[in-house]
């Protein structure tokens, strides 16, 4: 089921609340951003060990954040580097729509259809219980599918466009997964900035 349109979206979902923003930035401001976050970031290309098998992560990543608390998942330990004044401008228009308050951002850069972001939950226990995440989208557009862990009928897909917000909200992180898969298609690089509140265990 595809849930998409392009007015503002509120999705109430079982176990899950997601808020689709399409043009949240406008589109000269989000040209820039890709552009400066893409050549200013010193990214990382990161081993993740899967099944006792170590590859190279199908996607360049870097963190910012406000304190120097470590982030891990999947086997990969993220040191932060400090806000840029771009990436805090962009963090203080989210934080001011959403009405939440984050102090760490994960930073992924798909460089074409061959990177990727494999099924799985933002549920480390440091985000603490139902989770606020923001999640900004700048170049390509990807499908974001999304699916209920044990409600098979329950998967879909909504497609992150250049400039959008993405809220997820409510329980989705513990009953829900996703992705972003890979294409064949011949496509431009996709940057994706999650914000996220970590909280100290
Ligand atoms: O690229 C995206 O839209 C999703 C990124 C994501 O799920 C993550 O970094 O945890
Ligand atoms: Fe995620």
């Amino acid at each position: 089921m595809d849930l998409f349109s392009t007015e503002k979206q509120h999705f109430k979902l079982p176990n899950a609340e997601l808020i689709y923003i399409p043009n949240f930035f406008n589109t000269q401001e989000s040209d820039n951003y890709l552009k400066s976050i893409k050549a200013e970031t010193d990214w990382q290309h990161d081993n993740i060990t899967v099944f006792g098998k170590t590859y190279k992560q199908p996607r360049l990543t870097a963190l910012f954040g406000d304190t120097d608390q470590p982030y891990s998942y999947s086997n990969i330990t993220m040191y932060p580097q400090p806000f840029t004044s771009t990436l805090q401008s962009i963090k203080d228009k989210v934080e001011d729509f959403s009405e939440e308050k984050f102090n760490t951002l994960l930073i992924n850069l798909y460089r074409d259809g061959n990177d990727s972001n494999g099924w799985h939950a933002d549920n480390e226990k440091e985000l603490g219980i139902n989770p606020v995440i923001a999640s900004v989208s700048f170049g390509e557009a990807r499908p974001f599918h999304f699916k209920h862990r044990t409600i098979k009928q329950e998967r879909h897909k909504l497609i992150l466009e250049h400039a959008s917000l993405l809220l997820m909200k409510g329980e989705m992180q513990h009953y829900w997964l996703h992705q972003i898969a890979k294409t064949k298609k011949e496509i431009q690089p996709r940057i994706n900035l999650t914000f996220r509140k970590l909280i100290k265990l």
